[in-house]
């Protein structure tokens, strides 16, 4: 098991690429745990394992630094879509995506998202708009699917919430059986929102791509702004396009930084 990888960012959300579209490499939550770990590892907040896909041009599976396989990753499918160079569409559990390059950055066109409680998932029903739930200071969020669940705070400033604590409370709260990322925003204007983000299965990153999909997606729907949306995140910006009931559209950078390989039995 000896393909190559390629370490790329969307924002300062890092991730390794593992190319097994010619060498298959068996990926288990532990080995992933492995790769991603900043010393003993290679390092990542999202290890990326690309596959033959029979219903897309790729296959993308998507696990976490906490070794967890989760349904979607806005930021590392960008990142996929600058690899493969031409527009594409990429299978993921979320569904298939359709991405376009453009030279560093990358369009892509994710499903609709879905605000039924049970497709959330939450422990019991409770609407989506306005969560009658609250964690000291961050209180009645909206909840997202946006091929993984997001809870969304607005408050007045996002700066001041203490995230790191904060986070993995409400990430590992009993009312989201499979977890879920924590967003805090702030309305800057009609169309830009400052975003923090607390990433399930990572924790606090430098930007969050489903994250900014979610947030403007609640945004809009709730009348706090109009699409498209400036999401001003902490490693950058990303515009997020969307209108009721149809794709959320996401646009921004994504980094190669360099191309690698490994023994990757080596790992877990
Ligand atoms: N932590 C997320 C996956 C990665 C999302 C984020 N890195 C993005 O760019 O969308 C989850 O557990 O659903």
């Amino acid at each position: 098991m000896a393909a190559p990888f390629h370490k790329m960012h969307g924002l300062g959300n890092d991730f390794v690429v593992i190319d097994a579209r010619n060498d298959p490499v068996e990926m288990t939550g532990p080995r992933a745990h492995a790769i991603a770990d900043r010393r003993t590892g290679i390092g990542c907040d999202q290890l990326i394992l690309l596959e033959p896909s029979s219903t897309a041009d790729v296959k993308m599976r998507i696990f976490n630094a906490d070794g967890g396989e989760v349904e979607a990753c806005g930021n590392a499918t960008r990142c996929v879509a600058t690899l493969l160079a031409k527009p594409a569409d990429i299978e993921t559990v979320a569904g298939i995506l359709k991405t376009r390059p453009q030279d560093s950055s990358a369009s892509v066109l994710l499903n609709p998202p879905a605000f039924e409680w049970e497709l959330i998932p939450l422990a019991m029903p409770m609407d989506t708009r306005d969560m009658p739930v609250g964690w000291e200071t961050l209180e009645r969020p909206m909840a997202v699917n946006v091929g993984n669940p997001h809870a969304i705070f607005f408050v007045d400033d996002c700066d001041k919430v203490d995230l790191e604590r904060l986070g993995p409370i409400i990430e590992t709260d009993p009312l989201f059986p499979e977890k879920i990322n924590v967003n805090v925003a702030t309305i800057v204007d009609q169309q830009t929102i400052k975003l923090r983000v607390w990433e399930r299965g990572v924790g606090l990153t430098l930007a969050c791509g489903t994250g900014a999909c979610a947030t403007a997606v609640a945004a809009i729907r709730s009348g706090r702004v109009q699409s498209p949306v400036s999401v001003s995140l902490p490693g950058g910006e990303l515009r997020i396009d969307w209108k009721e009931g149809g794709p959320i559209e996401m646009e921004g950078p994504a980094t190669h930084v360099f191309t690698g390989t490994a023994d990757w039995s080596q790992f877990g």
